[in-house]
């Protein structure tokens, strides 16, 4: 019986698992092993070991899991498999740079349009994409029923947005503003914050530095 129920810090490394299967392309081995997983990823094989059995119970001692499945298995988890729409609001140097990354929709997530208030950006198409004036989105989001919104504004504006996004239908907000915003308890938000993952990085290196 796989656990439906898994922490947060499995979670973040399953994509990693399905990337480094995924990159082997024709190099794919029928059968992979947590153990063979771990140590091209300098991860723990027992963390592995542990992280793979959450989602698959298809694992066998000495052999490992058949890759294609575990593929697939990883991907179901994941739900790659089911797409769900998204809308950007901001269209400036972040929001542009999210349209043109064309790997969401391997990872469950089609963005449909983005809306800004900057009437310069209607004109032209985004990496395919249109930039539409906001006064289109409640209605858009209602009749494409989409569930997840980006927020690519500046801080000061993000809660107004939010608010905006959820009158319109939105359950998901994925928030790159630098701002905590006030949701009702039905709606998920996850804060994207680069500075706190270079954070990470650079008290890393400092400890490496001072244990050198
Ligand atoms: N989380 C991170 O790691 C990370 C990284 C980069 C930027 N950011 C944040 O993302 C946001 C955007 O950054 P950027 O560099 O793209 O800024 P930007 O100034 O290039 O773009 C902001 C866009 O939002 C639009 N906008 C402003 N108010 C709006 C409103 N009320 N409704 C609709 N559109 C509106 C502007 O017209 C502009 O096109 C900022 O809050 C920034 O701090 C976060």
């Amino acid at each position: 019986m796989v656990n439906r129920s898994i922490s947060k810090q499995t979670l973040l490394r399953l994509p990693l698992y399905l990337n480094y299967i995924k990159q082997l392309g024709d190099n794919r081995p029928e059968h992979i092993s947590a153990t063979t997983i771990a140590e091209a990823l300098r991860l723990n094989h027992v963390v592995v070991r542990k992280d793979l059995a959450s989602v698959s119970s298809a694992g066998k001692p000495k052999i490992g899991y058949v890759t294609a499945d575990l593929v697939k298995q990883l991907e179901n988890f994941l739900g790659y498999n089911d797409v769900d729409d998204a809308i950007i609001v901001g269209a400036g140097k972040l929001g542009r740079a999210l349209l043109a990354y064309n790997g969401f929709q391997a990872c469950g997530m089609n963005i449909v349009a983005a809306f800004d208030i900057d009437e310069t950006l209607y004109e032209e198409d985004y990496f395919g994409k249109r930039v539409l004036p906001m006064d289109k989105l409640m209605d858009l989001c209602e009749r494409m029923k989409v569930r997840i919104g980006i927020i690519a504004v500046p801080a000061e504006n993000a809660q107004a947005i939010c608010n905006l996004l959820v009158e319109s239908g939105i359950l998901a907000i994925w928030n790159f503003a630098p701002v905590h915003l006030d949701v009702p308890d039905d709606i998920l938000v996850h804060n994207e914050n680069l500075a706190a993952s270079l954070a990470l990085l650079s008290k890393q290196l400092k400890e490496k530095r001072s244990a050198q």
